[in-house]
Order: C-alpha cells, then structure tokens, then sequence
C-alpha cells in the first residue's frame, strides 16, 4: 500500500526537515533529475537492468554526456522519494559490455536465495516517520549486482589509505583484498604506499590474500599514509600510465574530497575507471553513515585510560584525573566514552562552549564536586575550549599538510588552569593526573565487531565498483550497506548536537553544568559572552 499522495518536492513539504530543505536548495542548481518508474526491470540484453540504469537515467544517452561532472544525480519518485544517487560508467560511456557476475559461480553463495540485490532496492535516510511524511531522500543499496563491468582478468585495482591512522584500516585493506579474489577471481591488486602521494612518488607493493592474511591483528595501515600530496592531475595521470581500472580510497572527509576530484578527473578523461570511497574516521564526524569504522574501538579503548583517571583520582585526597581524547571537531568519543564508563563527572567537547570561572562554571563544578564525593574524573575531547585557550596561548595559526588547523593542547592547558586556581586561591589542596592516550587509541588493531564492520564495507565497495558504480563513499545508513555520493559526506560535518537527547543523557549521566549562558537558564549575565552555537548541526566543513 502507499502512502498517500503528497506535494511534489519543489513545492514544498512544509516538513521542516533540514536535510530535505538543503535537497531542495540544491535543485536550484542544475541536476540530473527524472521521474523514475521503479517497476521496470529491462536490461539490452534480456538480463535485469544492471542497476537499474533503464529506469533511472536520463532517456538520451546524449544528454547524459553532456552532465558536467559536479552534478549531482537526483532521482526523483512518487510520495515524496528522491534518490540521491551515485555515478555509474554509463553516464559517460553509454555502450559498455557487461557480463555475468562470477558469484553466481561461486560454490560459498550457491546455497544463497536471492543472493544479489534487487536492481531497484533503496535505503531511507530517515526512518522516523509520520502518516504524511513524504518518503524522503534514499540511497542506492549496497551488494552484488547480477551483471558486472569487468572481466575478472582485465581489473587492475589498486588501494590507498591516506590522513590519520584508525583502528581497522588493515582489516578494511584486507578484505578489499580478499573480496576481489575470492569474490571475483581478480589477481592484479597493488598497494599504493604512503597516501595519495604514493600515487606518484613512491612504489606500489602487491597485494594478495597470503600478503594481507594476518594484517587485520595489527594496528596502523601496512601501505602508510599521509597528509597533503594530493595532486588529482599526476595522480590519474598515473592511474592511466599503469592501466589501474579500480581505486579504492581508504580515509576521512579530507580524503573523500580527494577522491571527488579524482572521480571527476577520470570521468573528464572518459576513463573505465571506478572510484571507491571507505570512510575512515576515528572522530566519526563524517555525514550520512551510521558510524565509522574504528569508532567502538576507540570507545573500548578510551575506557582504559578513564579508568586508570579514576582509579588514581578515588586513592587520593582530592584527586581529579583529566583525560584528553580524540576529536578535532566532534566530540562523539568523548561523549560514547563518558556514557559508557560511568566514573566520569564531566565531558568537555568543541560543540558545547564552557567557561572556567563564576557562577555556573567549570571550577565552581570542580569544587562542589571534590567536596561532595571527594574526587572526579574529566574526560576532554581535543577540539574542545579551543576560543578559550587561545585567550592565554598565541595560536600559532599553523596548519597541517592537509590544511587542518592544528589545535592548541586543551588538555595540558586545563590540567594548569584547574591547578593554578586552586593554588592561588587556596581553596583545597587537589592531586591532579592528567592523561593523554591519544595515539595509543587510535594505533590498535580493531575490535571483533569493527572487524566484521570493516569487512562488509570493503565488500560493499568491491560490489559496486564491480557493478560499475563509480564517484561513491560505502556507507552504513540506518543499518543497511549503502553507496553515497561523494558530495553527500564532504559537504558537512557529523557533529554533536547539544540539543538532541544523547547529549542530555550524557548530562544527566555525569550531572555536570551545561554551561549554557545564564541567559538561557535564569535570564541573568554570564561571566563570559553566551556561548555563540546553541544548536550546532552539520556545520559546513570548511577547511
Ligand atoms: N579539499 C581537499 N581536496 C583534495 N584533497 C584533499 C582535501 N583535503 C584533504 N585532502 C587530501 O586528503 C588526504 C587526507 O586528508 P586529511 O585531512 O589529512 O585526513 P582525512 O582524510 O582523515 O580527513 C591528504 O592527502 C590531503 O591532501
Ligand atoms: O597528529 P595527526 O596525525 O595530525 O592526527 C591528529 C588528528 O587525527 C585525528 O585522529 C583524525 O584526523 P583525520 O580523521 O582527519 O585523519 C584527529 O582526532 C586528530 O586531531
Ligand atoms: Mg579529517
């Protein structure tokens, strides 16, 4: 049954939702856009359209390659459904040979009904729905397809990891690894060393499923990464000197921007190549998907080191323990850890201002808080109080290799602040250790659920790359496999929304202040400015 019958989308749906506004905002600019009748399923040559191709693009081949490349690829269906879709090589080489998927051969999954997704099948953004919601924006479901674009023989993949490392990139490699050779019988897989700058200044490595066996036991990434060196020019230039026809790119938003212009360097040169994207983010502040890969284990991770604050804390009179964890711009593994670990009085992350002194504030909590259960336990996210530590630390303004600010040390700096305001004003002799664990999270081997996480991603993107996606970022969307456009997850950041229910639950947990101006809470003044986001939500991701 469907729903009922809502106003087209360019009409409005006085919904109110912000990511169908932003939709709607971006139908100002040229897109692909068409009515899809998602009931078809006819292929050329008698076989189920690969990927629905039939139904979704444009009826002239003609104006398909004409699309600049930028454009984006929305689809738009009956109640509302809009598809943000992703690029396939048809877009831009309409008569390409297709053959069948070398699964359907595969004594593993000849037990398996139904094993390749339906051509049509879409994942929901939302999930939350009312009786009139209209159906919203979907993306195209991950998997194999029953027609693929390459013969196994004729891929030549290639795999990079690039920015900071992350709990699980082994294991995302391996499994690219293995998924085109067990799945797919491709031989020629290389290993592009020391991120994208590897493409052009160093050697490539082999890969094959005895070399990658037992790298997902260990921690960091056995090609190497790096920051900055991303050329997009010399890159495809080499991607076409070596005849690679599949680039699989391991890394965060800054890495997935990368990825964009190298898609959009390829498709300018009509070159068969797919482009995958494997998000990668230890801060999870990357759009759309569920969770990144590493996340849970870093969370599990950072339990140690708030333990051991603890432990130190509670042994002695006054004790506080301070724990720095990562987070450049969202606060999420500080707020998982906290809420999971219980002993924490206070989480500090960069999208809930605080400030140190008076009424409502950070020392007056500290106090009240030794004086009633004797000790506590801070946990602050990196990017946290980065306005209030430059007021006493010239920020040098310097930026890494990528163009990312480089942060001042919050966690040195309050360890100091929180001391020297005690001491001077001899309120209570306190005991403070302060821990920083950063890199020891971030360089561990992945937990069990990350690994099985980080396998069915790098399927995804063996799937799709296969099936002749190209220009996508693999990602988890409400529990189901997805391919996104590159657009989707570079245009924003994930971040904590202070006004959303986890944050309230974390305050709750720990019963810390909110440090909302006293504007908000008793209509008085503050001692510091109010704080300038209340309600911080995917704020763009400028660099
Ligand atoms: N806006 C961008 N355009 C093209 N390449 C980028 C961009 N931002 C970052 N990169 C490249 O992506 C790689 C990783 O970026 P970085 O920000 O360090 O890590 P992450 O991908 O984890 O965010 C680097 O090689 C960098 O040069
Ligand atoms: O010292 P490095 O290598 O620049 O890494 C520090 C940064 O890496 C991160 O872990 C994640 O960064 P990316 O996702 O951009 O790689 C941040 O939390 C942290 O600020
Ligand atoms: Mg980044």
């Amino acid at each position: 049954m469907h729903p009922p019958p809502l106003p087209p989308l360019s009409t409005g749906t006085g919904s109110g939702d912000p990511q169908r506004a932003a939709v709607e905002a971006e139908q100002d600019s040229p897109t692909w856009r068409q009515l899809s009748d998602f009931s078809a399923t006819v292929g050329g040559k008698g076989f189920p359209s690969p990927a629905s191709y039939a139904n979704l693009r444009p009826r002239s081949v003609g104006d398909m390659a004409t699309l600049a490349p930028s454009e984006k690829k929305i689809v738009e269906g009956e109640f509302g459904y809009v598809l943000e879709d992703v690029p396939h090589f048809t877009d831009y080489l309409p008569d390409l040979p297709t053959y069948s998927n070398p699964l359907q051969d595969n004594p593993a999954y000849s037990v398996v009904n139904q094993y390749f997704v339906n051509a049509d099948d879409t994942v929901p953004e939302k999930v939350v729905a009312q009786k009139s919601s209209p159906r919203g924006i979907h993306f195209r479901r991950a998997g194999p397809r029953q027609r693929v674009y390459f013969e196994s023989e004729d891929v030549y993949a290639c795999i990079v990891t690039c920015g900071g490392l992350c709990p699980g990139l082994n294991t995302v490699i391996r499994e690219l690894v293995c998924g085109l050779s067990y799945m797919y019988g491709v031989k020629k897989i290389v290993g592009i060393q020391g991120g994208y700058r590897g493409f052009y200044a160093r050697n490539t490595m082999p890969l094959t499923p005895k070399i990658v066996n037992d790298i997902h036991k260990r921690g960091g990434t056995v090609l190497g990464t790096s920051r900055g060196g991303h050329d997009a020019m010399k890159i495809v230039d080499n991607i076409q000197d070596r005849g690679i026809n599949q680039v699989y790119i391991i890394g965060g938003d800054g890495t997935q921007k990368g990825a964009s212009l190298i898609f959009e360097e390829i498709r300018k040169r009509n070159l068969q190549v797919a482009v995958a994207g494997i998000p990668k983010t230890i801060d999870n502040d990357i759009m759309v998907i569920d969770k990144s890969f590493g996340f849970d284990t870093a969370v599990e991770e950072a339990q140690r080191a708030i333990n051991a604050a603890h432990v130190e804390a509670e042994s002695v009179e006054n004790g506080i323990g301070v724990v720095k964890l990562m987070g450049r711009h969202s606060g999420f593994i500080a707020m998982y850890a906290t809420l999971a670990s219980r002993d924490v009085d206070c989480c500090l992350i960069p999208e809930s201002p605080f400030y140190l002194e008076g009424k409502g504030g950070l020392f007056e909590y500290i106090e009240k808080r030794l004086k009633d259960n004797g000790h506590m336990v801070i946990v602050v996210a990196e990017g946290a109080g980065q306005e209030l530590v430059a007021e006493s630390i010239q920020p040098t303004g310097h930026e890494d290799a990528s163009g990312n600010k480089l942060l001042l040390d919050i966690g040195l700096w309050l360890s100091q602040k929180i001391k020297g305001y005690f001491t001077s004003n001899q309120k209570m002799a306190i005991n403070l250790k302060y821990i920083d664990p950063t890199y020891m999270i971030r360089a561990i081997p992945s937990i069990a659920s990350d690994n099985v996480y980080c396998t069915l991603l790098a399927q995804s993107a063996v799937h799709g790359a296969m099936a002749g996606y190209t220009g996508f970022t693999t990602g988890l969307v409400n529990g189901r496999h997805t391919y996104i456009p590159f657009h989707r997850v570079t245009q924003k950041r994930n971040k904590v929304v202070i006004t959303d229910r986890m944050w309230a639950r974390l305050l709750s947990s720990t019963n810390q202040p909110s440090f909302l101006s006293a504007e908000y809470i008793e209509g008085i003044k503050t001692p510091r400015e109010p704080p300038k986001k209340v309600y911080v939500e995917n704020e763009l991701a400028s660099k």
